[in-house]
């Protein structure tokens, strides 16, 4: 039984995953061809049509309706029997959850047709356990009696020194060690109880959470701070003092400008607010609820335009990812990171490392490539022609039977033509040596860049075919809300997201669980 982290559920590790190979990743382009009927899902309608004009390809998940009061929502999108609907419920969720986290050994298996993923329709839950069972000190004090009281987050996370060929790889190596091994010791704290509460109104299960998890979510939390504290504690200031208003979505408008949102993301977002106003007052409560589907809305919008939702390696397949994005965004990194999740999610994995022009770079991702016990095809000559590295290491995949080849790519070139260029070549010998494969090219994104990253970032798509972003860096950032320019302005659905430079601080993006750490309280 391992966690598979993709779709986030447990699962067998020998058992071949029908339901993938029945759904491969789906371009835009693909999408044009489907029905009407397949168009139309239910309940995104409204925001989609008001806001986002959507033209073609359904979406697997429903978009809370956005007039409903957030637990009327909660209540329609998540299992009603099990979905906690006060804050004593979520307290006895978190409870039980911990008390599953804690004990060492198997995991329940997940009932088979519903268990859900971190993709199913998200509840609104607007903080019900935090704002409420913690304003009760005497819930508090009885929950924190029961737990055991053991740290669990680690440190603080130093700002990235400038990048040399050395520091790098001993960074790799004493970096992976600090972090290769979550404890599965957590302290029931208000971090755990903000995370054991995005996982319940997601409709799983208490004994379905895996230690990790509730690790990531307090992670993901935690590297967010800096952006909400510019974001957030001011917007609900704004939003706090009275019905939203004119006044209150200009002030708005120049908070999500600061967070690095973007003109674009913004203008839509500021649209749909002013819009509201005219049609209803809505109270501050209502008001954050209101703003969370819009920014989730948003996020998700590339799944209505033909991408699916949870992108998974196709079991028993090839499936190759390409990282491409400018030099110092994260890329060997994120290669290291993400080999972690796949091994860990039971697939078999191989790295390609074609960054031939970067000196550190093989060595680097070889260290990486170790932390996980996956072996990297190199070529230790210099300079050599990294399309010749893919070609070998795609031999070397289809021979042993591998499931995910990820290549790593060069993000400095003599100049950006030559970059391109040989991005061009890369992507061309993939399709031809691997034509069954399934492809994903990945743009891996710096977030500490914010608008100025994205605008690098527009020269790779046309020469890489992109199918996705990683956003890396979000932790130590105030610039959090790029991740909303992002998607606004590249078309293309986030795919993961690093918060921190260890092994385990890369997890499958999710637009519930974003906007709820980015506007938690
Ligand atoms: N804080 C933080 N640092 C990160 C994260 N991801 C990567 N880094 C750091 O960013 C720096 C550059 O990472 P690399 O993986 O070498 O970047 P790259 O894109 O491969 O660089 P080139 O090979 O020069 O193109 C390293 O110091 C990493 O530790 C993250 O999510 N958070």
């Amino acid at each position: 039984m391992v966690f598979n982290w993709f779709k986030r559920q447990f699962s067998q590790e020998d058992t071949p995953d029908v339901e993938d190979q029945s759904v491969p990743e789906q371009r835009p382009e693909e999408a044009e061809g489907q029905t009407a009927e397949q168009t139309e899902t239910a309940g995104q309608l409204e925001l989609s049509e008001s806001t986002f004009p959507v033209e073609s390809a359904p979406s697997e998940q429903a978009v809370p309706a956005l007039d409903s009061p957030p637990a009327e929502s909660a209540l329609e999108s998540a299992d009603s029997e099990e979905t906690p609907r006060s804050a004593e419920d979520y307290l006895a969720w978190a409870k039980a959850a911990f008390e599953s986290v804690q004990t060492v050994g198997e995991p329940l298996a997940p009932r088979a047709a519903d268990s859900a993923s971190v993709d199913s329709a998200p509840a609104e839950v607007s903080s019900t356990l935090n704002q409420e069972a913690l304003a009760d000190p005497e819930v508090v004090t009885e929950a924190m009696e029961e737990a055991a009281a053991s740290p669990v987050e680690g440190e603080e996370i130093a700002p990235s020194p400038p990048p040399t060929a050395s520091r790098e790889v001993a960074r790799a190596s004493s970096e992976l060690d600090a972090s290769s091994q979550p404890s599965p010791e957590q302290d029931m704290d208000e971090g755990f109880l903000w995370s054991a509460e995005v996982l319940a109104a997601q409709g799983r299960r208490p004994e379905e959470i895996s230690d990790e998890e509730i690790t990531w979510l307090k992670k993901l939390r935690r590297g967010l701070d800096k952006t909400r504290r510019g974001l957030v504690n001011q917007l609900k200031s704004v939003v706090g003092q009275g019905p939203l208003n004119q006044e209150a979505v200009d002030e708005i408008e120049t908070l999500l400008l600061q967070a690095d949102v973007g003109i674009e993301a913004t203008d839509i977002i500021v649209e749909a607010l002013q819009g509201k106003i005219r049609e209803q007052t809505l109270p501050p409560d209502q008001a954050i609820a209101y703003l969370k589907s819009l920014l989730r809305e948003m996020l998700d919008r590339p799944y209505h335009n033909g991408y699916v939702q949870t992108l998974t390696p196709v079991k028993n397949q090839l499936n190759i990812w390409l990282l491409t994005g400018v030099n110092g965004v994260g890329k060997t990194t994120t290669i290291g990171k993400l080999t972690n999740v796949a091994t860990s999610s039971g697939y078999t994995c191989l790295i390609a490392a074609a960054d031939t022009f970067r000196a550190a770079a093989v060595e680097q991702i070889k260290v990486w490539g170790q932390r996980s016990d996956v072996e990297v095809i190199c070529n230790p000559g210099k300079n050599t022609d990294p399309a010749a590295v893919v070609f070998d290491a795609i031999t070397a995949a289809q021979s042993r039977q591998t499931e995910l080849l990820l290549v790593d790519t060069a993000g400095r070139l003599q100049n950006k033509k030559n970059l391109m260029d040989e991005l061009a070549k890369i992507r061309r010998i993939i399709q031809k040596k691997a034509p069954e494969a399934q492809i994903e090219s990945l743009l891996v994104l710096d977030a500490t860049l914010g608008q100025n990253g994205l605008r690098q970032a527009q020269v790779f798509s046309q020469s890489a075919q992109l199918t996705g972003v990683v956003l890396t860096k979000l932790d130590g950032t105030a610039k959090g809300g790029v991740a909303l320019g992002v998607v606004q302005q590249l078309g293309l659905p986030i795919r993961f997201i690093g918060a921190g430079e260890g092994i385990s601080d890369l997890r499958p993006f999710s637009s519930y669980e974003f906007v709820e750490a980015l506007l938690s309280s």
